[in-house]
C-alpha cells in the first residue's frame, strides 16, 4: 500500500521575508501572473513604465507564447484600469487603500482585474493571486487579499459600475470617467476639447484602451508607402503619404526596412504634423529649417529627408544629452546638425529660419493608449509647469523664424491649456498670424471643434486636433503660425 504523501514543511529560511518586493525568480508554476504582479510592483514602487519593464522581464525569464500573452493582458490591463479597480477595492475593504500593504494592493489589483475584465474563472483568479501574495508577503496578508477578492467577485463590472458610478445626467463626466477607467480631470479635458460630454467623450475614452496600430514612415526619397507596405505586409495609411499601417504584433524594429533605415516607426499623426510644416508655401528663401525639440528624432528624420529633397538643411535642438545622441544616430547621413542646447536660449541666430517645428514636451494625454499606467501617474498640477515651458519654446521659435516664415506648434495632448491656450497667448504677444492649419491636412476629416479653435475669435484660422477614435492616430494638436513680414 502506498504511504500517504506527506507535505514537507518548508524550511523557515526559504520563506521570503515580510515586506520584500517579490521573489527574484518567478515560481515555475505561474510565470505569467508572477510577471504581471512584478510589473505592478515596479510601476507602484519605482515609477517604472509597464511597457518597458514587461518585455525585458518576459525575455529574461524566457516567458513566451500563451504565458507571455496572459502576462501582457494582466499587467497592462490592471495598470490601465487601476483607478476603477481601486474604487471597487475600496468598496470591498474596511481599510482605506492607503492603509493596505503594497504587496497586498498589487495582488488585489491583479486579482480584481482578472475577476472583472477577463474570462478567468473566479476560483482560479482568486486562488492563483492569493498564492502569489502568500509567497511574497506571508499568510496574514494573503488572507486579507483572499477576503477582499471574494467580495469583489460578488458582482461583475457592470454591477459594480451601477453601484458606484455617479448619475449620468447629473455628472456625465464622472460617469464616463469611471466607466472607462480614466481620472476625472483627464475625462474633463477630453470633454472640453471635444465640446462633448456624451457619446463622443465615451468613444474617445474607449479608444485609449485599444491597442494602437503601429505606423511606419517610408523615408522620403528612398521608398514609397506602396513599396513599404509590400515589404512589411502592412497597408498604406489613410492620410499620410509616406505612412504604412501594420496590423500585426511583434517588434517593428526588427522589420528589414526599419533595420535598413529606409523606414521609421512613427504614428501617422506625428507624420501629418511634421508634413504640415513643409506644405506651407513661403515667399522668399526656404533653405533653413529648425526642429526645436528634436529628441528622440522621429520628426527630425522625416523633416531631414524632406529637407534633403528640397535642397534645404535642418538644425535640430535637444536639451537632454542622451536624447540629442538619439537624434544624431537617427538622422545619420541626412543634412541635419544637432545642437545639444536649451531651446528657450539656444544661441542660434534670431530671424534666420524659414520653417520651425516646436514639438513641445507635454502631458502626453494624447498618447495614453501607449502607456498603460500614464493616465494615473499624470497629475493636473503637471499642466501648469508644462504650459510655461511650451510658451517659452514657442516664443523662442517666433524669434528664431524669419519674417514671413512659418512655425508649427505641436503637442501630443488635447488639453486646451496646452493647445489653444498656449497658441492664443503667443499670438497675442507676438502679433503672429494663425494659418488655417486644416488646409495643410488635406483629406483628413473632422479636424477640430470650431468653437474652441485658437484665434478664431479674432478672425484667424483654425488649428487641428487629431484623435484616436476619429483618425486612428494619437491625439496630436497642430497650429501653424506665420511671423508677420517686417
Ligand atoms: C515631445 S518630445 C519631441 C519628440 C520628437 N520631436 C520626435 O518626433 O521624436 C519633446 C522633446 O523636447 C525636449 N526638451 C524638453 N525641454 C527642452 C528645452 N528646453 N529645449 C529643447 N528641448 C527640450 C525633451 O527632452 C524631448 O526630447
Amino acid at each position: 500500500m502506498n504511504q500517504p504523501h506527506k507535505r514537507r514543511a518548508r524550511p523557515a529560511g526559504n520563506r521570503p521575508p515580510r515586506g520584500r518586493s517579490g521573489p527574484a525568480r518567478p515560481p515555475a508554476d505561474d510565470p505569467a501572473r508572477q510577471a504581471a504582479l512584478d510589473v505592478l510592483h515596479a510601476v507602484r514602487t519605482r515609477a517604472a513604465y509597464a511597457n518597458l519593464v514587461l518585455p525585458d522581464m518576459l525575455a529574461q525569464r524566457g516567458i513566451s507564447g500563451r504565458d507571455a500573452a496572459l502576462a501582457t493582458e494582466l499587467a497592462y490591463g490592471a495598470c490601465r484600469a487601476q483607478g476603477l479597480l481601486d474604487e471597487i477595492l475600496a468598496a470591498c475593504s474596511d481599510r482605506s487603500l492607503d492603509e493596505i500593504d503594497g504587496s497586498a494592493l498589487d495582488g488585489l489589483r491583479l486579482g480584481s482585474y482578472q475577476l472583472l475584465r477577463t474570462r478567468i474563472p473566479e476560483h482560479a483568479a482568486v486562488a492563483s493571486t492569493v498564492d502569489l501574495v502568500r509567497t511574497a508577503a506571508g499568510s496574514r496578508i494573503a488572507g486579507f487579499v483572499n477576503a477582499v477578492l471574494r467580495r469583489v467577485a460578488e458582482r461583475d463590472e457592470q454591477a459594480w459600475l451601477a453601484k458606484l458610478a455617479p448619475d449620468e445626467t447629473a455628472d456625465p463626466i464622472g460617469y464616463h470617467a469611471l466607466r472607462h477607467a480614466h481620472p476625472r480631470w483627464i475625462a474633463r479635458s477630453f470633454a472640453e476639447a471635444l465640446g462633448d460630454k456624451g457619446e463622443e467623450l465615451a468613444a474617445a475614452l474607449a479608444a485609449d484602451d485599444a491597442r494602437p496600430h503601429v505606423h511606419l514612415t517610408a523615408r522620403p526619397g528612398e521608398l514609397s508607402a506602396d513599396e513599404l507596405a509590400a515589404a512589411t505586409g502592412g497597408e498604406v495609411a489613410p492620410y499620410a503619404p509616406y505612412g504604412v499601417r501594420l496590423d500585426t504584433g511583434g517588434d517593428p524594429g526588427k522589420l528589414v526596412p526599419v533595420q535598413d533605415r529606409l523606414a521609421i516607426v512613427q504614428d501617422e499623426g506625428s507624420q501629418l504634423c511634421a508634413l504640415a510644416l513643409t506644405r506651407v508655401e513661403l515667399a522668399g528663401a526656404d533653405a533653413r529649417w529648425l526642429d526645436l525639440c528634436a529628441g528622440p528624432g522621429g520628426k527630425s528624420v522625416l523633416l531631414g529627408a524632406l529637407a534633403e529633397l528640397a535642397g534645404a538643411e535642418l538644425d535640430a535642438v535637444e536639451k537632454a544629452p542622451h536624447r540629442a545622441k538619439l537624434v544624431r544616430e537617427a538622422c545619420g547621413e541626412l543634412p541635419v546638425t544637432v545642437h545639444e542646447v536649451d531651446g528657450t536660449a539656444s544661441g542660434l541666430p534670431a530671424g534666420s529660419f524659414d520653417r520651425v517645428l516646436v514639438d513641445a514636451p507635454c502631458t502626453g494625454l494624447g498618447a495614453l493608449r501607449r502607456r498603460p499606467e500614464a493616465r494615473w501617474r499624470r497629475q493636473p498640477s503637471d499642466v501648469g509647469e508644462l504650459t510655461k515651458l511650451q510658451r517659452a519654446l514657442l516664443m523662442a521659435a517666433m524669434d528664431l523664424v524669419r519674417p514671413g516664415g512659418v512655425v508649427a506648434y505641436v503637442v501630443c495632448s488635447p488639453h486646451l491649456a496646452e493647445t489653444t491656450g498656449v497658441v492664443t497667448d503667443v499670438l497675442r504677444r507676438t502679433g503672429a498670424r494663425l494659418l488655417n492649419t486644416r488646409d495643410y491636412f488635406p483629406g483628413v476629416p473632422a479636424l477640430g471643434n470650431d468653437s474652441l479653435t485658437a484665434g478664431n475669435s479674432s478672425g484667424h484660422g483654425n488649428s487641428v486636433q487629431l484623435w484616436p477614435h476619429r483618425h486612428g492616430t494619437d491625439a496630436m494638436f497642430c497650429a501653424l503660425l506665420e511671423r508677420p513680414s517686417a
